[in-house]
């Protein structure tokens, strides 16, 4: 008797190639319960809170979990629509163009690193629909370990779980490439067009992280920095740079946007335009803090008109972009366009 040749399993499709756009996550409804079990998650991911656990978790449990949910809640609620939250509801927007514009050829899925959906289940689902290949897309234009290196290590602890995996390629950060300029020039010079408004400043406003972090050696401040540089240098408004959304006790990068915003009208300043381009989405931190407190900072310092544009998002610009950016990574995957 000769044994049976191994099996090809000719039930299982392949040969299809996939894309996973990722970004950070947000609590499932405004409410504590749920922002308690999202901050749960997000605050003991090592990548994003770097001090000793033994030191960190009574101080997580017993303090921030207790008094931060509640607070957060009453923030999501002020921004929160009918489709859900803000930044779900564009990643979903974003991956549902993304897939329109690629075409048959490429499968699209999207996936929060906290929170639903998880890039577990949509690796499998990428992967049970035939996906081989699949391309993972952190939605960070900057490299910060804290988001780009936590989303890349949720998917490969996803992959450490399957005998068979498929090939990945990452999207390289691109707080630099000229498409990502392009894009942000033309939606900010679209958008305050729109409005009627020629600023006396364009405040360029950044996700903020712990100062000790870009002491050990995290890329995040330079390509923000570098991002708005660029920015600011094909735009005919001065232009600012300034860290927002501080967590906790330690230093964080400065100068802080709540400080800028306060100071400007003393300084002459009191017309404004305010953009976040470290956010792909809109979310609670650009549409609460920038657009509610940050306005009321403001005006309250005596400014008279502040206009907070709106991140990339599901934009024309924006989906010009994320396409080309991808269909970059997927050469030699996909026939190029
Ligand atoms: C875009 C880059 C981001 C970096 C860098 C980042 C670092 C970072 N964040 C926290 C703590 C919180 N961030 C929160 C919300 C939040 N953060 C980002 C992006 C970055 N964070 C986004 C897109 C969002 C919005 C999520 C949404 O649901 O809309 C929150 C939760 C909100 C709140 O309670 O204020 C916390 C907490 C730390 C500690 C950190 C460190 C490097
Ligand atoms: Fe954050
Ligand atoms: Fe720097």
């Amino acid at each position: 008797m000769t044994s049976a040749a191994p099996p090809d399993h000719p039930d299982v499709r392949h040969g299809r190639v996939g894309v996973l756009l990722i970004n950070l996550g947000t609590p499932d409804a405004p409410d504590p319960g749920a922002v308690r079990r999202y901050l749960g998650e997000f605050l003991t991911d090592p990548r994003v809170i770097e001090i000793p656990r033994w030191l960190w978790r009574p101080i997580l449990h017993g303090v921030v979990l207790r008094v931060r949910p509640k607070k957060s809640a009453h923030a999501y609620g002020q921004v929160w629509t009918e489709e859900g939250s803000p930044l779900a509801a564009i990643t979903r927007r974003q991956a549902l163009a993304l897939q329109q514009q690629l075409g048959d050829a490429v499968l699209v899925e999207h996936a929060m690193r906290y929170g639903n959906p998880g890039i577990a289940g949509a690796l499998d689902r990428l992967f049970a629909a035939g996906c081989d290949r699949i391309l993972t897309a952190p939605l960070y234009p900057q490299y910060c370990a804290a988001t780009t290196a936590s989303a890349n290590d949720a998917v490969f602890a996803a992959l450490a779980a399957l005998r068979w995996q498929p090939a990945i390629r990452t999207l390289p950060p691109y707080y630099d490439d000229p498409l990502h300029i392009d894009a942000l020039v033309e939606s900010l010079q679209i958008q305050l067009r729109q409005l009627d408004f020629e600023p006396q400043k364009l405040l360029l406003s950044f996700h903020g992280m712990p100062k000790r972090t870009l002491e050990l050696g995290d890329p995040y401040h330079c390509h923000c920095r570098k991002t708005a540089r660029l920015v600011g240098e094909r735009l005919d408004i001065p232009t600012d740079i300034a860290f927002q959304s501080r967590f906790g006790r330690a230093k964080w990068l400065e100068p802080a946007t709540d400080t800028m915003l306060a100071a400007y009208p003393g300084q002459g300043v009191t017309r404004l335009a305010i953009a976040a381009p470290g956010f792909s989405a809109d979310c609670v931190e650009t549409l609460e803090e920038l657009d509610i407190r940050g306005r009321d900072t403001f005006l309250s310092a005596g400014g008279t008109r502040f206009a907070r544009l709106d991140c990339l998002n599901d934009s024309p610009e924006g989906m010009h972009m994320l396409e080309m950016l991808v269909r970059r990574e997927l050469a030699g995957w996909v026939p190029q366009a």
